[in-house]
């Protein structure tokens, strides 16, 4: 199954439709009574559709106690520090719109170890997420990694674990822990989200006919049934 690409023309109008959708597809399976499985992001567009959320989410159906909220990763630092990815989540919308089945890997204040928090995040999924995401969103860094999952990083190389430490992570913060491919994969609907010029030739890669996972891990995460490029017209320039 190929993936599907909507170019929007900026980066705010990308965060508007991204945010319009989810909440979309939230509200459709609450309705049908499920308890939908949401993979969130960190990163700059994250964060730009994380405030429409909070602007959108009062006009729409989603009872935002009733979804089950995770991250593709996480930094291993302390947990009032605002470089983790669910504070960012949580300032940007998660407390305005009440969510309250919030989960992350633990902080480093709270285990003593990056492999001791990637082994409580993952024992958490096994616990409360073992069908997997309804959707999962992903950012795509400029060197195209994933996730915490860096180029020619070992932590590619993982297998029978759901998530993994990376203590030594190319870009800042370097404690991490991630979601292996075998988590990441397991996603009805992965919608990778990038904007900006310094993206496009991640996204190329990505999306190119051929390449290495090694080199793009991006290229490693597909979903299910849906795999979708939200862009804006720079990310999607080298297409
Ligand atoms: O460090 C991270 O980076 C990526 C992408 O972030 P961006 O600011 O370059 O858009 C993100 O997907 C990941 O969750 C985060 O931990």
């Amino acid at each position: 199954m190929s993936a599907l690409v909507e170019v929007h023309d900026s980066s705010d109008a990308l965060a508007t439709a991204a945010a319009g959708e989810l909440l979309s597809r939230l509200a459709d399976l609450q309705s049908a009574g499920g308890v939908p499985t949401v993979g969130l992001t960190g990163g700059s567009i994250a964060e730009a559709i994380h405030r429409e959320l909070a602007r959108l989410s009062p006009g729409s159906d989603v009872d935002w106690t009733r979804v089950s909220v995770w991250f593709g990763d996480e930094r291993f630092v302390a947990e009032d520090s605002p470089d983790r990815n669910v504070a960012q989540a949580r300032a940007a919308f998660l407390d305005a719109v009440g969510a309250t089945q919030v989960h992350s890997a633990p902080a480093s204040d709270q285990v003593a170890t990056v492999d001791e928090s990637a082994e409580a995040y993952g024992r958490d999924v096994r616990e409360h997420a073992a069908g997997g995401f309804d959707v999962l969103m992903l950012g795509i860094g400029p060197d195209g990694h994933v996730a915490s999952l860096f180029p020619g990083h070992p932590a590619l190389e993982a297998v029978d674990a759901i998530a993994v430490g990376v203590p030594d992570s190319p870009k800042p913060p370097p404690a991490r822990v991630s979601l292996t491919f075998e988590a990441l994969a397991r996603a009805d609907a992965v919608w990778f989200v990038a904007s900006g010029e310094g993206k496009a030739e991640a996204v190329a890669r990505a999306l190119a006919d051929d390449g290495s996972i090694s080199e793009t891990p991006a290229r490693g995460v597909v979903g299910t049934t849906e795999t979708l490029w939200w862009l804006d017209r720079a990310s999607a320039s080298r297409l």
